[in-house]
Formats: structure tokens, sequence, C-alpha cells
């Protein structure tokens, strides 16, 4: 029997879901999106099997439904649904980076015997929309999932069984945990990223040149700052409360390093990075396929052609790359390029085969 699994919302994630969730046997991916031009491109580019133009319509249709909107939508939805004709088995999930107000809201769904159970892939991208979304985004990364206690196990594992096909590592949280996790590691570093932005916009009025000077570091560690103010408003507004308290400790963090700038301890400062240098370098393998950590850095120079040179020696040699761009860090030099491999041994071998029969300088970061 074919499954008909429904997704709302066909953005950067929602569209990644759907686009994986097609290889899944028995199943059928509709879709629905506010925007007329989403859907049309939805059908475009075969994000989903069918695009579907009035979601309570079709929700009478759906096995599984999975909301891809930003929170505060996700939420208004969830309000909507108590009117939908459902099916009686339905699963409803979502893909949200919040999770306790969304579980608060499921609470009501559940007392009309519906069942939600949340769901949170961990990658992504500052890129937002349809045009963004791929089907092996979710690849490796950790998918939460956050039921409510007592739910029934069959429904839990038959969403486990689906969602697997986007090949994100399946596991469950509490959802206040879950909000707690990814308010440190998601959420706050948005919020400084855009507050490093705002330092040097107000830098520049008085030393114009400093944006050019922005070069690897300031661009690593501020990218998430170009995301979608307005999903990030909806995210860090549900998790005020975990964001207030991680900006309480990290004032209080940061008044002690500005202690130890000013009282000149060069010894205490050495080890607050070389702390930071050690717990850094320890984090698990990053997630997320777009993200793998194999990256090689190609210092080319400037001649058309050069980077389908390298590309073609790489597929020559049959070693395959997960993503490919170019930095440009230095004023002397057309830019770096930088291939992303999914194994550590692809990239020895593309070092080898781009140094010796490219002669191109070849480094790991
Ligand atoms: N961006 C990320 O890195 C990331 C990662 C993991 C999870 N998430 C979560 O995934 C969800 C979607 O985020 P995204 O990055 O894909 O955003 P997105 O802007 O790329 O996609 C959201 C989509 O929802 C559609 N939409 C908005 N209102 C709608 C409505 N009323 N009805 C139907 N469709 C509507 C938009 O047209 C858009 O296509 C959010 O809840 C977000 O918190 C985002
Ligand atoms: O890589 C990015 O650009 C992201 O912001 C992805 C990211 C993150 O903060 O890591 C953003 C929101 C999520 O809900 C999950 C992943």
């Amino acid at each position: 029997m074919t499954r008909n699994v429904f997704v709302i919302g066909l953005g950067l994630i929602g569209g990644s879901v759907a686009m994986a969730l097609q290889k899944a046997p028995h199943t059928k991916v509709f879709g629905y999106d506010a925007h007329e031009q989403t859907r049309q491109l939805a059908d475009t580019l075969q994000v989903v099997h069918e695009v579907v133009k009035n979601p309570a319509e079709f929700a009478k249709e759906a096995d599984v439904i999975i909301f891809g909107t930003p929170v505060n939508i996700t939420l208004d939805f969830m309000d909507q649904l108590k009117s939908w004709e459902l099916k009686r088995n339905v699963i409803i999930t979502d893909t949200g980076s919040t999770k306790a107000k969304i579980m608060e809201k499921a609470l009501e769904l559940r007392q009309m015997g519906i069942t939600f159970i949340g769901g949170h892939p961990m990658a992504g991208s500052h890129k937002s929309g349809i045009t963004a979304a791929k089907p092996y985004l979710l690849e490796n990364a950790y998918y939460m999932l956050t039921p409510h206690e007592g739910e029934e196990l069959e429904k839990l594992a038959a969403l486990d069984d689906l969602l697997k096909f986007t090949l994100g590592k399946m596991v469950v949280v509490d959802a206040k945990v879950h909000d707690h996790m990814t308010a440190v590691v998601s959420h706050f570093p948005h919020i400084i990223a855009a507050s490093l932005v705002h330092q040097l916009n107000s830098e520049k009025k008085t030393y114009p040149m400093t944006s050019s000077l922005a070069a690897g570091g300031f661009r690593d560690i501020t990218r998430i700052a170009s995301s979608n103010p307005a999903l990030w408003r909806d995210i860090t507004m549900q998790n005020k409360q975990e964001l207030v308290d991680q900006l309480d400790n990290w004032l209080t963090e940061m008044q002690r390093v500005r202690n130890l700038l000013a009282e000149g301890d060069a010894k205490a400062i050495e080890n607050y990075f070389s702390e930071a240098r050690d717990v850094r370098d320890s984090l698990p393998v990053a997630n997320g396929a777009l993200y793998m950590p194999y990256d090689l850095y190609v210092d080319i120079p400037d001649y058309p052609g050069v980077i389908s040179e390298v590309t073609g020696l790489l597929a020559e040699n049959n070693i395959s790359i997960t993503n490919i761009r170019i930095v440009e860090t230095r004023v002397d030099v057309f830019g770096i390029l930088v291939i992303s491999f999914q194994t550590n041994e692809d990239r020895e071998r593309a070092a080898q085969c781009i140094e010796h029969k490219a002669k191109f300088d070849t480094y790991i970061s």
C-alpha cells in the first residue's frame, strides 16, 4: 500500500526532506507552499511527486504530515489542524528549530487524539528557499525527535522508519532539553554572529577600510549572520528564556576575559585560547553533507578554465567531491578553491593528484 507523505512549507528544509523521502519505498510525496512561485518550482524541480493547492483539503489523504514552515507559522497550522479532517492514524511532525512551544501546542492536539511528534534535523544553511534545498542536506546530521512521554511506540517507530530516508541520525530528545542544547550550539551563536557584524558596521564609519580586511576568520564566524532574519526572529522569540540565560553567562565570561586583558595576564589569556582550541578540536566530526570536514584548499592561479581543469583531473581519477567553492581571502591572489570530500582518503588522493598533475599547491586547514 502506498503511504502519502504531505510536506507543508517547501523551502530549504521542507524541500530537502521532500526530495529525500522520494527514495522511501511505497511512498508518494505531496507538497504545499504558501508561495505560488515555490509551488511552481517544486513541480519543475521535482521536489515532490505532486503539488497540492489546498492543504486543508488534501490533509485528509495524508498518512504523514511534515511541517517545513517557520516555527510560528507551524504553531498557527497546529491550531488550524484542529478543524481539518484527518486520517485516524495520521502522524504529524515538524522540522522546526525550537521544540518546547511546539510540543506544548501539540498537547492540545493530543487531547483530540491527534499524534504530533516534534522533529528537528540539525543541519541547514544560511540560505533559504526551495532553490537551496538538496536531497542529501540532512545526510549524517542528527535528526532529533521529541515525542510526548508515553507516545505510542509504533507511531514513533513508523516516523523514524520514514525519516531515516533523509540519512539523518535519528535520536529521541526531550523538548525542553532540546531547546537548552540548541540554544547553546545554534541559536545563541546566531546572535553572536549578528552582533559581530553590527560591531564591524559601526567601526567602518570611522575606519572604512575595516570591511575590506574582513578575511577568512571574520567570514567564517559570521557566515550565519546572512540567515533569514524573520526565521531567526521566530526561533529566538520562542526560545527567549534560554537565550537570555546564555547571554548572561556570556556577559560574565566576557567580563572575566576583559579583566584578564586589562591586567595584561598573558598566561591566563594563552590558557583561554588553548582550552578553547582543545575543546573545539575534540568536537565530534561536523554533520551534514554540505559541511563534511574533509576540505582541501587549492591555491589556483587566475586563468580561464582553471576550475574545470581541477575538477576534470579529479573526475579522471574517480575521486568524488561533495562541495566546491572559492574563498577570496587575500588581495594578491585570485582566490583559494576549497573542495570538500566524503573521506580523508579521497582528500589525500585529490591532494596528490592536484599537486603532481596540475602543480598547484594544496593545503589542509
Ligand atoms: N535554515 C536552517 O538551517 C534550518 C535547519 C533546521 C531546521 N530549520 C527549521 O526548518 C523550518 C523551515 O526553515 P527553512 O530554513 O527551510 O526556511 P525557508 O524560508 O527556506 O522555508 C520556509 C518555507 O515555508 C513557506 N511558508 C511560509 N509560510 C507558509 C504558510 N503559511 N503555508 C505554507 N508555506 C509557508 C515559505 O514560503 C518557504 O518556502 C523552520 O522551522 C526552521 O526553524 C531550519
Ligand atoms: O549551517 C547553518 O547555516 C545553520 O545555521 C544550520 C543550523 C545551525 O545553527 O547549525 C541552523 C538552524 C538549525 O535549526 C539547525 C542547524
